[in-house]
Parts: structure tokens; sequence; C-alpha cells
């Protein structure tokens, strides 16, 4: 961490990996310019905050709920959308919460989510070839070729969409939206008549009781009325995450200000490249995406040159193995990890190493799938003692079909009905509070 980061050219000179090929240098240097004025996002004493509840996490004193869209798009940000996110994030935490009592830590997966990586450059449909959609903050989904040539013009298109999230994010969840009291109020529509809805109604009506009496005796604290909730994205765009990163004026510190917890993808975290060398200069909490091709050697090197102090609370490594991997790969990674005396959250990700594409042509997973890798997840470390830390998973507050099991038994041919998502497969509204249910019994029992 430091008071400099190294300028842009230097970061690509490090041959930076999944970057858009610009056609246009200078409407770049332009649009980088014009975000360099901008506001921040997120104040660095934010962040902090939220390194010392990571810090919590990483000690087994609390458990990460990270939760939000594979791509967010800029069409998607609107009031319903938004409250539609935060509203089955609040259940899902009040589930894990109140079944475990264990501390939640709840961060979206929000409000800067616009940059993919792929596994291919280009696309192929019906014989035609064009570059991959790289997520809203690059180029466009539409299938043609204007839309998908990479325009500057939506970095700052990501700015201003960020700043309308987190604005009515930050709310929300201070203005009363997020009041325990309203625990009821979140359990709507078709979810109220599914079976997680209705063991959700049970668990809210234990809430209420609770707080009736702690009302009758005159409790009515403060914290009951709003949530800490905070902001992460995948740093992957450097130049929109470079042209977003300040120094903090009280501590002379960088610290990128366009979300509170930015990660390293499973693509982008060669030891000597660009990212990891961006991400050793800003004092954020981070995340570093571990995949089954990791090497507890490669862990322990990524950890001294991302957190070199070692400081509790920094550095996240998130695991995605997939379901068949993770009780075979995780164990040997977390036993030497903690023998080096690294200190580091612990965090799965479900949901990236158990993608498919079903026979009827749609990129899933199976929830069956997701379960038992956080089941997986879950026995590695209660048979090494060390803390299963939290769990990021792909979600979205509506009743979408992408992806396939659960309550509602969605098949094959049932992706068709409501898949909306312009990259990787959701678990719905449905789908993520059984998950909370089936996490909150894990977490009890560890
Ligand atoms: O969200 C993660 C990645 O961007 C995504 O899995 C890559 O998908 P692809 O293999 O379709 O490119
Ligand atoms: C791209 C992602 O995951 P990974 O880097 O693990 O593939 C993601 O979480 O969006």
């Amino acid at each position: 961490m430091s008071t400099t980061i190294p300028d842009l050219a230097a970061l690509h000179a490090l041959g930076a990996a999944q970057q858009p090929t610009y056609p246009d240098a200078a409407a770049v240097a332009a649009n980088v310019a014009r975000l360099r004025r901008m506001p921040p996002l997120v104040f660095a004493g934010e962040c902090d905050d939220l390194k010392a509840k990571m810090a919590a996490v990483s000690r087994g004193e609390s458990f990460l709920l990270q939760g939000g869209d594979c791509a967010e798009t800029f069409e998607e940000v609107t009031a319903d959308n938004v409250r539609n996110k935060l509203r089955v994030l609040l259940q899902m935490a009040v589930v894990l919460t109140y079944a475990s009592s264990v501390p939640v830590v709840k961060l979206g997966r929000l409000a800067g989510q616009y940059a993919k990586p792929r596994s291919s450059d280009m696309e192929t449909r019906d014989g035609v070839t064009l570059p991959a959609y790289r997520g809203d903050a690059v180029n466009g989904f539409e299938f043609t070729p204007e839309s998908r040539i990479p325009d500057p013009t939506r970095l700052l298109d990501v700015y201003n969409a960020s700043a309308a999230t987190l604005n009515l994010v930050r709310a929300f969840v201070t203005g009363g939206y997020a009041d325990l009291r309203q625990v009821h109020t979140w359990n709507t529509d078709f979810v109220k008549t599914s079976v997680a809805g209705q063991r959700y109604e049970a668990l809210a009506a234990e809430i209420d009781k609770a707080l009736g009496f702690m009302g009758a005796i005159g409790v009515d604290a403060e914290e009951l009325k709003r949530v800490d909730f905070h902001s992460s994205h995948e740093a992957l765009l450097l130049e929109y995450e470079h042209a977003m990163t300040r120094i903090d004026s009280r501590t002379d510190k960088a610290y990128n200000v366009s979300g509170h917890f930015v990660w390293i993808g499973e693509r982008t975290r060669q030891l000597d490249g660009a990212h990891v060398e961006y991400f050793r200069h800003i004092a954020n909490p981070i995340g570093c995406k571990l995949g089954p091709t990791a090497t507890a050697d490669d862990a322990i090197a990524l950890a001294e040159r991302l957190n070199p102090e070692n400081e509790e609370g920094r550095l996240t490594f998130i695991t995605r193995f997939g379901a068949g991997k993770i009780r075979d790969g995780l164990p040997h990674l977390v036993e030497k990890v903690t023998a080096a005396g690294v200190k580091v959250a612990w965090v799965c990700d479900p949901m990236h190493g158990n993608t498919f594409e079903s026979s009827t042509g749609y990129k899933t997973r199976r929830f069956d799938d997701v379960i038992e890798e956080v089941q997986g997840f879950f026995d590695v470390h209660r048979a090494l003692g060390t803390w299963p830390g939290g769990v990021l998973v792909e979600m979205t507050g509506d009743d979408v079909t992408e992806c396939i099991g659960g309550g509602e038994e969605i098949d094959e041919e049932g992706l068709a009905h409501r898949y909306e998502s312009v990259v990787d497969p959701r678990l719905n509204r449905v789908q993520s509070l059984e998950l909370a249910f089936l996490v909150a019994e894990m977490l009890r029992q560890a």
C-alpha cells in the first residue's frame, strides 16, 4: 500500500489480461481524464470499516454474505430492480443471522459490477463472429458489429449507474427500509407462497415477537433500524479502476473509491500481472479468486504480494473449485496457507466452478451443485479447524429461471421461461432464500 500508484501505461506494460481493445486511444484518454475529476463513490473511511468487519470474518467471529448479479446492466438500474435485490439480500442475512446467531457482514455485488472477463475474445452465432460481450462497461450485448465495438464513453456510464445504485441503496439501508421491524414486509409476492417464503414467515414472526418483547421493556436500539451494507465488484478494467483511485487525505494512502471491496478474478490473478500490481497499491479490503488450478504456493505468494504486512481483514480468498473438486482441492490449500501464518478470510463462491450448457442451449448451474460446493467448503473447514468465512453468490431479486433445481424444480425446458442474465446464470429469489436456509443450518453446526 502506498501514497502513489503506478501509472496506467506501466500497468499495461505488464501485459494486462482481459482488457478491451479500444479503437480510439484519444477517446479513452479523454474519458479517463473526466473520470479522474469525478467525486468518489465511497469514502475511504467506509472501506476501513469494512476491513474491520472482514477482520472479524477472518477471526471466525462473523460470516460474509456477498451477492448480486453476475453482470449489472445499465438497463436494469431501476428502483424496482435495486430494491428487489436488496430485499432478498436482507432476507438472506436475517435467515443466516437468526438461525446461526453469527453476525453477518452484508456486501452487495453491485454498483460497479459492469465488466466481465471472458473465456473467448470472440463469439460466433449462426456463422457470424463478433467480439465477445465484455459487460456494459465495455460494449453492448446486442449482437451487431457496431454494438460490440468497445466504447470508452461507457466508463462514465458505469460511474453514473453505480452512483445512482449506491445512492438508492444508501437511502434504503439507512432510511427505514432495512429496519428489522420491516422483516415481514420484505417477504412479498411470489416468494411468500413458496416453501422457503413460508419458512421465512415463521422466522419473521419469531423475530417480531422478540422485538415486541424488547419494545415492551423499553429497548429501542438504533442498530435495529438500519444495516451496514457495502458495495463490491471485480476491479477488472484498469482504465476505470485506476481513474477511480484517489489518495485519502486522512491517511495519505491510495484507495479505490468506486466500491468498498474489490476483487481480482480467476483469470487476472497472475502474480506479476497488472491487476496484482495495481491491487497491492490500494488500501481497500480486497478479494482474490482461487480456482482449482491454484496451488498453495500460488496462494501464499499472492498473500505476500497483496498483503505484505499480513493485516487482518485486508485479504479474502474466494475459492471457486466446483462441487466435484472442492473436497479434494481445498484441504491442501487451506492447510498450507494456514500453516504459513497467512491471515485471510476464506469465502466460497459456489457458482463459477459449476457452470455448464443445458441441452436446451442455456448456460446454467444446478442448485444442488451450488449447495454441494458450499457443504464441501464447510466440511473441509470443519475438518481443518478453520473458519468457513462466507459465501459469494450470483443472485437476483426476481423470479428468473436461470439455474436448474431448487424447490420450484426448474428443469432444462423451464430455463426458457425467464432467462435474462447477459453472462452467467443467477439464483432467483426463491432459490436464494432456500440457499440461505441451508447455509444457516451449516453455519449453526459450524
Ligand atoms: O462471470 C464469470 C465470467 O465472466 C464468465 O463465467 C465467463 O463466461 P464465458 O466462459 O462464457 O466467457
Ligand atoms: C468472473 C467471475 O468469477 P471468476 O473470476 O471466479 O471466474 C465473477 O465472479 O464474476
